[in-house]
């Protein structure tokens, strides 16, 4: 085991992407939510904070001008709602026991996120999925799941991505990019890599979480990682 017992896996929105382009992929989540099973059962605590980007990024639609940043912000949150309560549903189809709580308030549709209540559905062995990010514009799922896991007393974050790890550049750009095996939050943050933002990093950095980057895919994969048995970058103080 490379990280402690409590995680706060964050999953690409993008991931969810079907291959003909519908926003989501039902047999993504059934792998995803089986493998996150794997890992509560092997006796993770697991926190899971899922993005938005099969359905909007806030930045980009702002920056074409036709809706202003913060709205398009709320589009982007309201999104991550969808993308965990159709988590949760995986969750739950598989036999996993689970519970949304959404930082934007909508009592109907999931619980509304509170520290204590988090807390104790993580100590009952439930997956907590946190939903609508920080709750506040101009920031990014990154940030959001980095900040929950400060709140949660988790022992780390494992960002669960389309690639190995942390490398010398975009690796679906330049197939020069080498990988990292542990960098420290300084380097990410000098050199620029592009894997989490500067702001997840830097909030990471303060409070000296440790961040693991490693892919999401394949049946099995987020365990093995937490297991210390798939190859994965490993950021920290
Ligand atoms: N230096 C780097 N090392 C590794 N990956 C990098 C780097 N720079 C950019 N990337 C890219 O970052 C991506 C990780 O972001 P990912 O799509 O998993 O999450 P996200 O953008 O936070 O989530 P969402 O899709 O929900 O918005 C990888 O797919 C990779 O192509
Ligand atoms: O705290 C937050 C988190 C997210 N948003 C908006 O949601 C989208 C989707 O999240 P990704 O991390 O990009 O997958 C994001 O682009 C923002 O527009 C937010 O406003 N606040």
């Amino acid at each position: 085991m490379i990280v402690g017992k409590r995680v706060l896996v964050k999953l690409s929105g993008e991931a969810l992407i079907a291959a003909d382009g519908y926003w989501l992929n039902p047999q993504t989540l059934t792998t995803l939510s089986q493998d996150l099973k794997q890992a509560a059962d092997a006796g993770f605590e697991i926190a899971v904070v899922i993005g938005g980007g099969n359905v909007i990024r806030g930045a980009k639609v702002g920056a074409a001008g036709w809706i202003d940043r913060a709205t398009a912000d709320a589009m982007g949150m309201l999104a991550t709602v969808m993308n965990s309560i159709a988590l949760e549903s995986a969750l739950e189809n598989v036999g996993a026991s689970a519970r949304t709580m959404s930082a934007v308030s909508m009592p109907s549709i999931c619980e509304t996120y509170a520290r204590q209540p988090a807390l104790h559905h993580l100590a009952k062995g439930r997956v907590v999925v946190l939903g609508g990010g920080t709750g506040n514009p101009f920031f990014t799922t990154d940030t959001a799941a980095v900040l929950r896991a400060i709140e949660l007393n988790c022992d780390a974050v494992l960002k669960a991505t389309q690639v190995d790890g942390v490398y010398s550049a975009d690796p679906k750009k330049d197939p020069n990019a080498t990988r990292f095996d542990v960098l420290s939050h300084d380097e990410a943050i000098q050199r620029d890599l592009k894997v989490m933002d500067t702001a997840a990093f830097a909030l990471a950095r303060e409070n000296r979480l440790p961040i693991i980057v490693g892919s999401a895919h394949g049946p099995g994969a987020i365990t093995a990682i937490l297991k210390g048995e798939a190859p994965a970058t490993r950021v920290t103080p």
